[in-house]
């Protein structure tokens, strides 16, 4: 791997401010999904490991929540900016552990340090109350302050916005942070530790450990982690909000997505086919907000379907790192098995095959990508979510009928419609049962933005001023004998 900064690839942990072996010096080898090769290999931790980090941060808390917030805000400026002067090696090794195409990474890289650069400035913006006078001899007053050490855990499929999205808005709190990244692409987390470090942030402050699921069962049992921050499937999020639960810990959870993505008859749809390809081919599908069910309305069907399918045939898959390249690889052997379980369960319930269908000629884990047609609510690519470049058209021919399908789901992530008629745009988003709901667009996170969603999607908001809210406890003071 060939970085301009070879110092930016970590294979060692970062805790307490040092670089460390797992005490077993065991390790994980991390490959390439393109290609399958071996590209490093980092620690695989456990037990011991974690407490000793977890001992660290309650230590380092004690001293970062006692900075000033312009000192806290100024560090955190520093590694923005170390991140942007970096963004093309950070995109490279996302690139290489994670497969998405380098442009797609380096916008990842710039999109995730946004988070950063929002929260510099959000930290100088906590502030509490001053409440109505209870007695003549008595003030009131609240302040908020940071709940201490916080951990989290966090998914393969944005190797690195989904650490600053946790992180920065916890240090901006004066939280101290022990992130256990997934162990497929833990290298865009221990290059962000890297730059952490050289921006000044103070030993224990920001913690990056790799290893075994016992690194989750440490953090999530420890009473002295006070917040657990996940982004991953509902399954697992739901088993870590049961174990966080014997120490009573906040939770932020950023879950699964079922995500409709509504084609109306007065639609543009030159736009929405943009939006569709914007949506649902990113990142191979590999995207919790991406479009899972595509409704299109019965007058423009078959023209939805003609013009979606010539933008599809533009779409050109491979490695990564070559030139003009929109889709990269899957992550693993059971995401392919997953699209094509999908596609067959689809087809043998009588939907049609429009394009793709099957692993790519290239073979490995690059799949072609697909449409269905004449998909309806009873088949699986409409219940789970696909995790692939699969987009499955249902025919709708009401509002309220459309309405009722993209709701019947236990997910409330994203949510996507295009129409031209204002007063079906207001109806739609405010009938949609969605944390997030984009309007004749089909991309809608950025840093100002509050991203999360309702039912078993999760619970809590990352990005904008709500973010950071999740990081602070209030207290109320009363202060009496002032007559
Ligand atoms: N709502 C959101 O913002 C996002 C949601 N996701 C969801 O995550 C899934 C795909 O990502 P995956 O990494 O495969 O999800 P996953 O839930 O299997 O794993 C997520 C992370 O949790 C770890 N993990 C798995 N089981 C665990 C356990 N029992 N204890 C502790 N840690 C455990 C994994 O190693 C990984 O680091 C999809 O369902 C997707 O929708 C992914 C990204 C963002
Ligand atoms: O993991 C995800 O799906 C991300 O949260 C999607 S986004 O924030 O990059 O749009």
């Amino acid at each position: 791997m060939q970085l301009t900064d070879q110092s930016l690839l970590k294979q060692q942990c970062y805790i307490n401010g040092e670089w460390k072996t797992a005490l077993s010096q065991a390790t994980i080898t991390v490959n390439n999904p393109a290609t399958g090769e071996h590209i490093a290999q980092v620690p695989n931790m456990g037990r011991i490991e974690t407490e000793l980090a977890i001992k660290g941060a309650e230590k380092a808390f004690k001293q970062w929540k006692n900075f000033s917030v312009r000192d806290r805000s100024k560090i955190l400026k520093n590694w923005y900016q170390l991140i942007i002067a970096n963004k093309e090696d950070l995109g490279l090794l996302l690139c290489l552990e994670q497969g998405k195409p380098l442009p797609e990474a380096i916008r990842e890289v710039v999109h995730g340090a946004s988070y950063i650069e929002w929260y510099a400035e959000e930290a100088k913006r906590i502030s509490g109350d001053i409440l109505p006078i209870p007695a003549v001899d008595k003030r009131a007053f609240v302040t908020k302050e940071p709940i201490g050490v916080c951990a989290a855990i966090t998914p393969w499929n944005f190797p690195n916005s989904m650490i600053t999205r946790k992180v920065s808005p916890a240090l901006a709190a004066g939280c101290s942070v022990i992130v256990r990244p997934a162990s497929k692409t833990p290298l865009s987390a221990l290059a962000l530790a890297e730059l952490a470090h050289r921006a000044g942030l103070p030993d224990g402050v920001f913690n990056v450990i790799t290893g075994s699921r016992e690194i989750g069962d440490t953090l999530a049992e420890s009473p002295i982690v006070r917040k657990f921050s996940f982004t991953g499937s509902t399954e697992v999020g739901a088993k870590l909000m049961a174990q966080c639960a014997s120490t009573v810990k906040k939770m932020t959870l950023e879950l699964g997505g079922n995500a409709p993505f509504i084609i109306f008859d007065d639609a543009n749809i030159e736009e929405a086919v943009k939006g569709v390809i914007a949506n649902k081919y990113r990142n191979a599908g590999q995207t919790c907000v991406c479009a899972n069910r595509i409704y299109v309305h019965d007058k423009i069907y078959d023209e939805f379907i003609h013009q979606l399918s010539i933008a599809v045939d533009t779409l050109k898959v491979g490695n990564g790192l070559d030139e003009g390249v929109n889709i990269g690889p899957l992550i693993d052997q059971s995401a392919v098995h997953k699209v094509k379980e999908h596609i067959q369960d689809a087809l043998e319930k009588g939907a049609t095959l429009i394009r793709g269908g099957k692993t790519h000629s290239l073979g490995g884990l690059f799949f072609e990508p697909t449409i269905l047609a004449n998909v309806t609510q009873s088949m699986k690519v409409a219940r789970e979510e696909t995790f692939g470049p699969l987009a499955p058209i249902i025919r709708f021919y009401t509002e309220e009928e459309v309405i009722t399908y993209a709701n019947d789901t236990i997910f409330g992530l994203a949510s996507y419609f295009f129409s031209q008629d204002l007063a079906r745009i207001f109806r739609v988003s405010e009938a949609l049962e969605y944390g997030m709901v984009g309007a004749n667009t089909g991309t809608l996170s950025n840093e100002m933005a509050p991203f999360g969603g309702v039912k078993q999607s999760g619970i809590g908001r990352e990005g904008s001023k709500y973010g950071v809210a999740d990081y602070l406890e209030i207290k109320y003071t009363l202060l009496g004998g002032l007559s």
